[in-house]
């Protein structure tokens, strides 16, 4: 059953939860949930799955972790899948995946506000096409949901391209010259890498202390090694040994502008959400000089740039490789579970879980490996409480409890 959904004035109630997002997290959940027989409408406000993966990534992206900590519930890649899937290789998984759990996202529905009422006991969810009611809500609106774009003094004056890595697809449209990359993170670093590809000279911007460690040792995948070490070790432990590992592989990072935080790695991606750099190639290019690296921009010029330690260069272009945060704050109106940051004040493995039917999933800073473990619990939480206000429903009739005729996606 496809009906489309209209435009109704009236509230559009959902007997399931709505879920905010159709990235991995969101498809998650209502693939955990269909699996179980309960039915969910997931609410995304671009036209297509995953739009994180096929709108605001660059060509040559690549999962970073190994397959087997990046797959979501209930089905595994294609065993012909390498280890690291290409961006392609996971957007076609993750269009496999929805079609295989019957998941169809209501498209083009941006929440622009969601509020619990105590009255009626349920969340009312407004998107420019009318407002969804549920008993459950569910946040998979994703750690990376919008660019971080920094008030850079001068940011106005530069007159060359600024383009943020959300927006950044090859180096090709920079072909040959010199570029400031502003930050020094996996995207950061994997632009620079990409530049050279281009032969353009990219500057890299390094303010504070960062994490580097090589994507593989020797055959083996950095993350694997510190996951299983992990089952015996204590974490502090288990980061030393990543940082001499690292150290005996690259070098040592400072002598190239790379200061070291104190926090391990694993412990520091854990408690921030700040990702070490998997290296691929970048350090290499730091080490021959094909990559520089500069100090922290005190403003820019027309032309370029002025560092804090006095330089200034002339740059032809500038690429902010300076993140992203997530949006809860914007739309989600609700003050005790969700930090001002949009992330949740329950640290993991908790923080899945708020009051009145709450619930969040992909805000872990653990990645794909958090949104599948999150998914899991909520679809099992929900589904004790669909449960029991509709009892033990078949696929079949299924659609008799639902109210209105809408996309949802089917057991
Ligand atoms: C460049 C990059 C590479 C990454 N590589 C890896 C990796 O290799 N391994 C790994 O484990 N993790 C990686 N990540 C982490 C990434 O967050 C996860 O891979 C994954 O995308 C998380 O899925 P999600 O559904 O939680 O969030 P997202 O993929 O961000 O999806 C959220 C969805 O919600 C929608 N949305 C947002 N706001 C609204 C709204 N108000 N109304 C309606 N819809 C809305 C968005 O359009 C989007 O489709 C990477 C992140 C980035 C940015
Ligand atoms: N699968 C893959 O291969 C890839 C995965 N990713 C993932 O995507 C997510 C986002 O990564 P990424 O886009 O690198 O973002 P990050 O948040 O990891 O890094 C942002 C970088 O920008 C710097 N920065 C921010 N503002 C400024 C400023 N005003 N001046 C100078 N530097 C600034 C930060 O420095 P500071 O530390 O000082 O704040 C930091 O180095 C991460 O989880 C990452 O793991 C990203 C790329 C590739
Ligand atoms: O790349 C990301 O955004 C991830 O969250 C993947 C990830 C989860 N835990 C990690 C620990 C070290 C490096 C990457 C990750």
């Amino acid at each position: 059953m496809n009906s489309c959904l209209e435009a109704e004035h009236s509230p559009i109630f959902v007997n399931g939860p709505i879920i905010v997002g159709a990235g991995p997290s969101g498809l998650s959940v209502a693939a955990c949930l269909s699996n179980r027989g309960v039915p969910s409408v997931i609410l995304e406000r671009t036209d297509c799955l995953a739009s994180l993966w096929q709108k605001r990534t660059y060509d040559r992206l690549k999962l970073h972790l190994p397959k087997h900590f990046c797959e979501l519930p209930l089905m595994k890649f294609p065993k012909n899948f390498p280890r690291y899937p290409s961006k392609q290789q996971f957007i076609s998984y993750i269009e496999s995946y929805a079609a295989r759990f019957n998941i169809e996202p209501v498209f083009n529905q941006t929440v622009e506000k969601a509020e619990f009422d105590v009255v009626s006991g349920l969340w009312k969810v407004k998107t420019q096409d009318g407002v969804y009611t549920s008993k459950w809500l569910v946040v998979a609106t994703g750690e990376n949901a919008e660019p971080v774009v920094p008030d850079i003094p001068g940011l106005k004056n530069f007159t060359g391209p600024v383009v943020h890595t959300s927006a950044y697809k090859s180096g090709s449209e920079f072909a040959n010259q010199k570029v400031l990359v502003v930050g020094c993170g996996n995207s950061g670093m994997e632009v620079c890498l990409d530049l050279c590809r281009y032969n353009a000279l990219p500057h890299m911007v390094v303010r504070n202390p960062v994490h580097v460690l090589p994507r593989d040792f020797f055959g083996l995948s950095s993350f694997g090694i510190a996951m299983t070490l992990l089952k015996w070790f204590p974490l502090k432990l288990v980061d030393n040994l990543l940082l001499l590992l690292a150290n005996s592989y690259l070098g040592n990072t400072d002598r190239l502008g790379l200061r070291r935080p104190k926090t391990g790695p694993i412990e520091l991606k854990n408690v921030t959400g700040k990702t070490p750099v998997l290296d691929v190639g970048a350090i290499s290019l730091i080490q021959s000089g094909q990559i520089r690296v500069t100090q922290a921009v005190k403003e820019l010029t027309k032309k370029g740039a002025k560092f804090v330690d006095g330089q200034e260069m002339e740059f032809e272009s500038i690429i902010l490789a300076t993140g992203y945060k997530s949006n809860v704050p914007d739309w989600l109106k609700e003050y005790s579970f969700f930090t001002k940051e949009g992330m949740p004040k329950t640290p993991f493995p908790n923080g899945w879980k708020g009051e009145n039917g709450l619930y969040t999933v992909g805000f872990t800073k653990r990645g794909l490996l958090g949104t599948a473990l999150d998914a899991v619990k909520i679809a099992e939480d929900i589904t004790d409480q669909w449960m029991k206000s509709n009892g033990p429903l078949s696929a079949s009739n299924i659609c008799s409890s639902c109210i209105i005729h809408f996309h949802f996606n089917k057991s």
